[in-house]
């Protein structure tokens, strides 16, 4: 038994038994690389490959955790950190949290461009060029582009000679040049803001091996098919270690699945809940929406403290200058405002006037648009700060941007804006500077920034230089910074806007070790977490469990199929003028745009987001777009139990369909091909629905004339009003909302509805008043 075989005994106690199996994967691939052990006596199918692993679970699982093992075990074995490994993440809070270093810092790129042509710095590509093993944390906020890079670059640095960079079968580079790549973290919690989503369908499984088109991104998608394609195993955590609360878990397993139940959503606001049968004191637990600022348990120790955790850099702005101020009111603290220095270039100063009213402005301006640097920012002795900018990356402090600390002293000269310095104090920091009477507190001095006042312009050319201290309150944070960290307490925002991605919920309602450690402060719709977030997560997981996925009934769920009756081509819904799908729809026979125009169509038909939104059909089991619906079978009472998709339908109908007057069951040749598609009480057989038309008016109680398509229908599928009655296969929602006398501007950036003209040659306006006088 060697020592990394007693060191993997040893920690037995300290992991649980997921963490353990993915400790003992590792420790194989290390054993086999220290020369240890044979390849042959690996646990592994292929014990002479490298490592390409993603280590999953939901938050709280104890991902990064079993990362501090790992690093114990390297350290053990004599692997020096950044040259033998590295541990990075692509968020610096995340980083640091982990002990370990950004993937721009440790690929020495430039944070600002993203491209193959990017050149490394030369320290970072010496060290790298020696790196065994790579771990990737918060995977999930790894832009798909970024993961590109990192492989090109690997294959790049690596020498020749390197022993693993080759396949010695085929000769060809391995991916990621043959070093052991860990992925840690969750594919169901936040994307990248950019760059593009790892766990998306690459494009060639997510269009088919026989569609031409190219890639929208190819360097996204070479991410993508690494991920998809090279990452070879999973261990996946299951056990919480973070929360132990079981309804709080029960909570944030439902947000995190977008379906919120109305329930939990009832107990989070303290409303009535039917049928309820848990005490005043539970009940109470369970309502975490506070009735508003003068809510006592706001005043709790824990929530004085606690940082609120919103969706974007707006609310996190405004909220953390309010609460500095509060801080300050509450501690009795003197509040000082330290004022940022901004001088405008050459260039600026001819452009616009640069006076003091408008330098006024600037300092109001977002720090995002100003080099991270705040125009005022409130300062207290005391009071909780977090870095803006990296100011001390050596292996014992890791001084990163995110990094919180709190007021301990400053150097304020009279009559000056800013202090010369500010001393922070790192709690639990054990390294001492020399000349400070404390161990962990470190000298902030004011930085120098650019930024630019035409930040969108392709071209910059407005610059101003910004001298302020690299600091902001540390009251608040976006969700995208809270991931991956453990709070004592948090102050939640979950009225967010709708487009934002629904996962932030999740993500912000999983920093706690229990409910009473929430707060949520306004009430929120349910609906907001009703969302199921994209089904790219879900595939990666089931492919990376070795699960069979059905790629082509993928690809007919997203954008279903029909046949055109001119050209006898199988062609995807996009390929048919909208018209023309609705007869898909109703199962009658439509022409593709070519056929239909007589020429091929400049661009793909773009689909509306209501036909994207995705349904079950109860034949298939399978979530389908709307499109792949026929309309009646969404408009019947109780879809959500009886609805089955154009495919489903055919091979069920095929058999035979029951007349609803006759009650006879007859092939579908008896019936009107749209019949097909009508839930089951809305069919009628050729025969009845011409006894019925022969039958006074008088005599059709229980069947209509559908006025679009003029066949006959129990009165069970009619729809629209009265005079407008119509079969719930031609209802449509533009049947409905047209309104008479207005028509829609043909300007696809305008689309404003305007009052039917003609122009003075008699032909009618296409498009808007507006539009036509620019
Ligand atoms: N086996 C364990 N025994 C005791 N505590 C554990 C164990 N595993 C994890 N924890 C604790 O649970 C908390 C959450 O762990 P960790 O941050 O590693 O989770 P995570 O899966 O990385 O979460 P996230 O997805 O939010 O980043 C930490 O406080 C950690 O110390």
């Amino acid at each position: 038994m060697t020592l990394i075989d007693d060191w993997l005994e040893g920690v037995r106690c300290q992991v649980n038994v997921e963490q353990h199996i993915f400790l003992e994967i590792v420790v194989d691939r290390l054993a086999v690389e220290l020369g240890l052990k044979d390849a042959g006596a690996s646990h592994r199918e292929d014990g002479t490959e490298p490592l390409r692993h993603l280590l999953h679970g939901p938050p709280g699982t104890g991902k990064s955790h079993v990362l501090k093992f790992v690093q114990e075990l390297f350290a053990l074995a004599g692997l020096k950190k950044g040259i033998d490994y590295q541990f990075v993440a692509f968020q610096a809070t995340n980083a640091a949290d982990l002990d370990g270093d950004t993937i721009h810092h440790a690929f020495g790129w430039n944070t600002n461009k993203r491209s193959f042509e990017q050149a490394m710095k030369p320290e970072a590509a010496k060290q790298l060029a020696y790196c065994r093993w790579l771990f990737i944390d918060e995977i999930s906020l790894v832009p798909a582009d970024l993961f590109a890079q990192v492989d090109h670059c690997l294959r790049e640095v690596k020498p020749s000679a390197d022993a693993w960079k080759h396949d010695p079968l085929t000769g060809n580079t391995r991916p990621l040049a043959g070093v052991n790549v860990i992925l840690v973290g969750d594919f169901k919690q936040l994307p990248p803001p950019q760059g593009g989503n790892l766990a998306d369908v690459p494009h060639h499984l997510r269009v088919g091996p026989h569609e031409t088109c190219k890639a929208p991104d190819p360097m996204a998608d070479a991410g993508r098919r690494l991920m998809w394609e090279d990452i070879e195993g999973m261990v996946e955590l299951t056990d919480r270690e973070r929360c132990k609360d079981e309804w709080w878990n029960e909570v944030t397993d439902e947000l995190r699945a977008g379906h919120l139940s109305e329930n939990n959503w009832r107990y989070l606001h303290g409303y009535p809940v039917e049928g309820c049968k848990l005490s005043k004191e539970e009940r109470e637990s369970r309502r975490r929406v506070i009735d508003g600022p003068g809510d006592p348990r706001l005043r709790e120790a824990r929530f004085q403290e606690a940082p609120v955790i919103v969706a974007n850099n707006d609310a996190k702005y405004q909220i953390n200058k309010d609460r500095a101020k509060k801080y300050a009111q509450d501690a009795n603290a003197q509040l000082r405002w330290s004022v940022a220095k901004d001088v405008a270039s050459t260039e600026t100063l001819q452009a616009q006037a640069c006076d003091k009213e408008r330098k006024i402005k600037w300092l109001q301006y977002h720090d995002k648009d100003t080099g991270n640097l705040l125009g005022t920012l409130p300062l207290a002795i005391g009071m909780k700060v977090a870095l803006t900018e990296h100011i001390d990356r050596s292996e014992d402090k890791r001084l990163l941007r995110g990094t919180v600390g709190i007021v301990h002293s400053w150097v304020w000269e009279e009559g000056r804006q800013r202090p010369s310095v500010v001393y922070l104090k790192f709690e639990g920091a054990k390294w001492q500077l020399e000349g400070v009477s404390e161990p962990g507190v470190y000298p902030i001095v004011a930085r120098t920034a650019d930024w630019w006042l035409d930040k969108g312009r392709k071209v910059k050319v407005l610059k101003v230089k910004r001298t302020q201290l690299p600091l902001t309150p540390a009251y608040a944070m976006t969700a995208h910074a809270s991931q991956g960290k453990t709070l004592v307490a948090v102050l939640l925002d979950l009225n967010v806007d709708k487009k934002m991605d629904p996962t932030i919920g999740p993500v912000a309602a999983t920093r706690v070790r229990s409910r009473h450690d929430v707060l949520i402060l306004r009430p929120f719709p349910d609906w907001l977490f009703q969302r199921t977030a994209s089904d790219g997560p879900e595939l990666l997981l089931q492919k990376l469990r070795g699960e069979v996925i059905d790629w082509s009934a993928y690809r007919e769920a997203r954008k279903p199929t029909a046949s055109c009756q001119k050209c006898r081509q199988l062609l995807p819904l996009d390929a048919f003028e909208h018209k023309q799908w609705e007869r898909v729809r109703a199962n009658n026979l439509a022409s593709c745009v070519t056929c239909w125009q007589g020429k091929p169509p400049s661009h793909r038909r773009r689909l509306e987001p209501d036909s994207l939104h995705k349904h079950k059909c109860c034949g298939c089991n399978t979530m389908k777009i709307a499109d792949a619906f026929p309309r009646a079978q969404l408009a019947q009472p109780e879809a959500d139990m009886m609805r089955h998709c154009l495919k489903c339908l055919q091979v069920k109908r095929a058999e035979g369909m029951q007349c609803r007057k006759c009650l006879m069951t007859k092939t579908p040749a008896k019936f009107t091909p749209s019949m097909m598609t009508m839930p089951a009480a809305g069919i009628l057989c050729i025969d009845c629905q011409g006894a019925v038309k022969k039958q006074t008016n008088r005599q059709w109680k229980g069947f209509f004339a559908c006025k679009t398509c003029c066949q006959i229908f129990p009165n069970a599928v009619r729809m629209g009003k009265e005079r407008k009655q119509v079969c719930s296969n031609c209802s449509s929602r533009e049947t409905d909302k047209r309104e008479r006398g207005l028509q829609t501007c043909r300007n696809k950036g305008c689309k404003r509805k305007f009052a039917d003209g003609c122009s003075k040659d008699g032909k009618r306006q296409r498009y808007c008043p507006e539009c036509r006088a620019r």
